[in-house]
């Protein structure tokens, strides 16, 4: 089967958040499993960037094509790669005008952006891939991709047998722009309807691709509950009980050749539960690095950026209670400056305690997987999370808040059957993150032997990309069958 893959971040080229650690993944597995899957994403400045440091070439195949039905004499060029350690092709949009911003997410207008790269994907496709059979887009940039699909390219024969497949990785993100667009994208006026793109007199890509994908997934079976609640819809809820029996949930995986303590060479010394030791020698480093003082005191690691979704107001509340625990608090992210300030001034207040890091750096992030007791996720809203995967991976026992994706992988610990691989709570309140995060602690200094089970549980959780990409295969096979009965 031949899937092409279609994201705005691929790991190791562009990464900004966890869909880059997905489709730089996902693809690597799916070729295991027989299939053919190529990836497109814009070449980004960064993926220049990223070439040395990631020894992979860039070659240029196809230059000066034009979009005729765009409001605009801009062309792209084609560039070609491999995802590196696989031979999956990856193939590079090229705008000097739309994709040239230091930031990712960042340039002249991120709509018309989304637009322009939706366009040139399908118009590459035709050239490089004509056989396509499953189009799989991913979150709202990529999201018009069906709607063009279904209207321009309706009769389009190279497009008979293509159906696609739309991931939601994160609701809060839609991509709502003013209505006027329309006329840019060069879709018809027809779609700009209740029951297409409009959304409360604006245009909604994600919307877009809700209604005119084959199938729907998101990124854990709980989420995909949970979207279509009016609590967690962010609106668009009932677009998606619409679609309820063609939406899916697939958790995510991760990369278990790229995140392994035993040959992982960002970590300071590699390690596995034969030799949990060494994953203490990890600490001492990383306290050691970061300027705390070393001692066998509990660890707090969070690596996340610093947006409301990811619970930093009721960690906020708490974490002045949480520091007189005896433990150390180390924070890794970059985003909203008020949270960016925040933890900075904690960091000054409580210098023997807090590490406030607020730069993006992968390498530091990998040290505090592996060098942290406990990882921090008390998120308000979280469609898989792929931190608590890689803390469960690294040892390192996540406490989170039993939502979306993290509520599908950490189970909280019982002493009784010494089953259960984290620590968690249900109720978006300061309080009851403060009595999980005590009660983790209290196993940390009081309950050895059930630590040591606890770090066994995490490290022994599946969360290999194997499991998930055979769901993906289904799904794929499902996105087949429903096209062919005419939906
Ligand atoms: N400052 C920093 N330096 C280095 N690395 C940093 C960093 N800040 C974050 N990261 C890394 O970025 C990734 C974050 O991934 P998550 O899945 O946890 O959240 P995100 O909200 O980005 O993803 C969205 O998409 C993914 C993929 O589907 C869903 O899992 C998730 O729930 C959804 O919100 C992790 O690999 C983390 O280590």
């Amino acid at each position: 089967m031949k899937v092409a893959l279609i994201s705005y971040e691929v790991y190791p080229f562009a990464k900004v958040g966890g869909l880059a650690d997905v489709v730089g993944a996902l693809p690597k597995y799916l070729e295991k499993l027989a299939t053919s899957p190529l990836v497109i994403m814009p070449k980004h400045k960064v993926v220049e960037v990223n070439a040395e440091k990631y020894s992979y070439k860039l070659e240029k195949v196809r230059e000066s094509i034009e979009i005729p039905y765009l409001n605009t004499k801009e062309k792209f060029d084609i560039y070609y790669s491999k995802i590196p350690n696989t031979n999956v092709p990856i193939y590079f949009i090229e705008n000097e005008y739309y994709f040239s911003s230091d930031d990712v997410y960042g340039g002249p207008d991120l709509a018309e952006q989304a637009i322009y790269f939706s366009a040139a994907v399908l118009e590459t496709l035709k050239l490089i891939a004509p056989d396509v059979e499953i189009i799989h887009v991913n979150d709202w940039q990529t999201a018009l991709i069906p709607v063009y699909l279904r209207t321009l390219y309706k009769d389009d024969p190279l497009y008979k047998k293509s159906s696609t497949v739309l991931t939601i990785h994160n609701l809060g993100y839609q991509g709502i722009f003013e209505p006027d667009y329309i006329k840019f994208s060069g879709l018809p006026e027809s779609v700009l309807d209740i029951n297409g793109i409009e959304f409360y007199g604006k245009i909604n890509f994600l919307k877009g691709g809700i209604l005119f994908a084959d199938v729907i997934n998101t990124v854990s079976p709980t989420y995909a509950q949970e979207i279509q609640t009016k609590e967690y819809g962010e609106r668009l809820d009932g677009v998606l009980r619409l679609r309820s029996s063609d939406l899916y949930g697939i958790l995510n995986g991760i990369d278990y050749e790229e995140y392994n303590p035993e040959t992982d060479s960002r970590i300071y010394v590699n390690y596995s539960l034969r030799e949990i030791e060494k994953k203490y020698e990890n600490k001492q480093k990383l306290q050691e690095e970061l300027g705390l003082p070393q001692g066998d005191l509990p660890v707090l690691g969070i690596i996340t950026r610093l947006v409301d979704q990811k619970g930093l107001d009721i960690l906020a509340d708490v974490l002045r209670y949480i520091l007189l625990m005896d433990v150390q608090f180390v924070l890794l992210g970059t985003g909203d400056k008020k949270y960016e300030e925040m933890f900075k001034k904690l960091e000054k207040e409580f210098p023997e305690k807090v590490s406030a890091n607020i730069t993006f750096d992968i390498n530091l992030a990998q040290k505090i997987y592996a060098g942290s007791d406990m990882f921090l996720m008390p998120s308000r809203y979280e469609p898989c999370g792929l931190g608590q995967m890689y803390s469960l991976r690294y040892g390192t026992i996540p406490v989170v808040r039993y939502t979306g994706g993290l509520a599908d992988t950490v189970k909280e610990y019982d002493e009784k059957t010494f089953k259960g691989n984290g620590f968690g709570f249900k109720e978006y309140s300061s309080a009851y993150l403060l009595k999980a995060i005590a009660r983790a602690v209290d196993f940390y200094k009081n309950k050895k032997v059930h630590w040591r089970k606890l770090v066994e549980n995490a490290m022994k959780t599946d969360l290999s990309w194997e499991r998930s990409a055979k769901e993906y295969l289904k799904l794929y096979e499902t996105a087949k069958n429903k096209k062919l009965q005419g939906r």
